[in-house]
């Protein structure tokens, strides 16, 4: 079954070490920006009075967030919170007022302008939502770009443009033009192009938006597919929230400027930061969202522990939902073989509907009638084979 989370679950990278390191960063725009920062007194004005003070807009306000090692790392927001402005500062496609930016350790902001050629060519290559491609070039050798601008041998980069064309669907058009292709197709020769030159993180701006809805399905799984096969850290701006929690191991909700929560698709559909974030997330069908995990409580007996069928932790309150209906029973947590707890319906429907969540977070009842603070794995249960679902 698909589901809106697979990918944070699938790829389990969670934990890997930052790519980029963002601390504290700043990007001020208007006439003498740079004092905007330091000064507490400017600084802590809402964008109105900033702009009628000084005539400023703070597009990006002291944000702080590293990008781990494999990860979907989203920037979400409503239009004119900073997106686009923060992930070009990471590159330096705009120059941030302050603050410090680290790519695998090494700063950013320090860089000069060969470094920075080589950091936006080799190291963090990025889709934009126009394409950008070269019309009278085919699609093979737009693709090819970024090897050419690199000085890679003419048949060398005809070899590996043609290897990440059919690595995105367009094995058979690299004749054609732009013109001569669909948005998504074009959208495709976008993202193989930054592919080609393999970098270490892709960034992506509003690459899908102008695409019709089930193209964009289609790119959104491209996506999906290319993360899970390589394992590349991705950034992703989007303004639309099932896109973000689609695609999303970590999401930074942008608001004004700020990072108003960063967390997992199911932190933050599961525990809003504020009323804004709550107001965001309002309509999101949380079984699609929220994993076993927070369903779970411990096994009542070794007898509860040892019957049911079996899902993983990472498997959504949607997939349970199934596997209990079906068997009409409580289902057992599995964890390569080791019981963690159990889910029923009763615990399964209160993450549903949303009920126990302010007695969680108090470290009370929660959903499943285990306290949050309490929630500890249950008996253990001997290594099985079974495969959960
Ligand atoms: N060059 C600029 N000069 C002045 N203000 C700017 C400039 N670029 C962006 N801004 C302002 O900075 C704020 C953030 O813009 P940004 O484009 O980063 O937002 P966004 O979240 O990417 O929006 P969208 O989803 O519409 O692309 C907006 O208020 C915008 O008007």
């Amino acid at each position: 079954m698909s589901t809106v989370n697979d990918t944070a679950t699938a790829t389990g990278t969670r934990d890997g070490a930052p790519v980029f390191s963002v601390d504290g960063l700043w990007k001020v725009f208007g006439p003498k920006a740079h004092r905007v920062p330091g000064d507490p007194e400017l600084s802590a004005l809402d964008p109105a009075a900033l702009r009628a003070r000084t005539g400023c807009t703070a597009a990006v306000r002291d944000v702080s967030f590293d990008v781990r090692k494999g990860e979907v790392f989203v920037v979400m927001g409503l239009s004119g919170s900073g997106k686009s402005t923060l992930v070009r500062c990471l590159t330096r496609l705009i120059e941030p007022t302050a603050g410090a930016i680290a790519i695998d350790g090494e700063d950013v902001r320090a860089m000069d302008r060969s470094r920075l050629r080589a950091l936006r060519r080799h190291r963090a290559a990025m889709v934009f939502q126009h394409f950008g491609l070269l019309p009278h070039r085919t699609v093979l050798d737009n693709v090819a770009y970024g090897l050419e601008i690199q000085g890679m041998g003419r048949s060398e980069r005809r070899e590996r443009a043609a290897e990440v064309v059919a690595k995105v669907g367009l094995e058979g058009m690299e004749q054609r033009r732009p013109a001569q292709l669909s948005g998504g197709q074009r959208q495709r020769v976008g993202l193989a192009r930054a592919l080609a030159v393999d970098p270490e993180v892709l960034l992506f701006d509003e690459p899908f938006s102008a695409l019709d809805p089930l193209i964009r399905r289609d790119m959104q799984e491209e996506v999906v597919r290319l993360h899970r096969e390589e394992g590349r850290t991705m950034v992703f701006i989007t303004h639309d929230l099932q896109e973000a929690l689609k695609l999303g191991d970590r999401i930074a909700l942008m608001r004004d400027g700020r990072v108003v929560q960063l967390g997992t698709p199911e932190e933050i559909v599961g525990s809003p930061a504020d009323d804004y974030v709550r107001a965001f997330v309002r309509d999101v069908p949380r079984e699609q969202v929220m994993t076993v995990r927070t369903a779970m409580r411990p096994a009542a007996s070794a007898e509860e522990a040892g019957r049911g069928p079996a899902v993983r932790p990472d498997a959504t309150v949607s997939e349970a939902i199934e596997a209990v209906a079906r068997a009409g029973t409580s289902a057992r947590v599995l964890d390569d073989g080791r019981c963690l707890g159990v889910v029923d319906s009763d615990g399964l429907l209160s993450v549903v509907a949303d009920i126990g969540a302010d007695r969680r977070a108090a470290g009370e009842e929660p959903a499943g009638g285990v306290p949050a603070r309490r929630r500890e794995p249950a008996p253990q249960t001997p290594t099985t084979s079974e495969e959960p679902v």
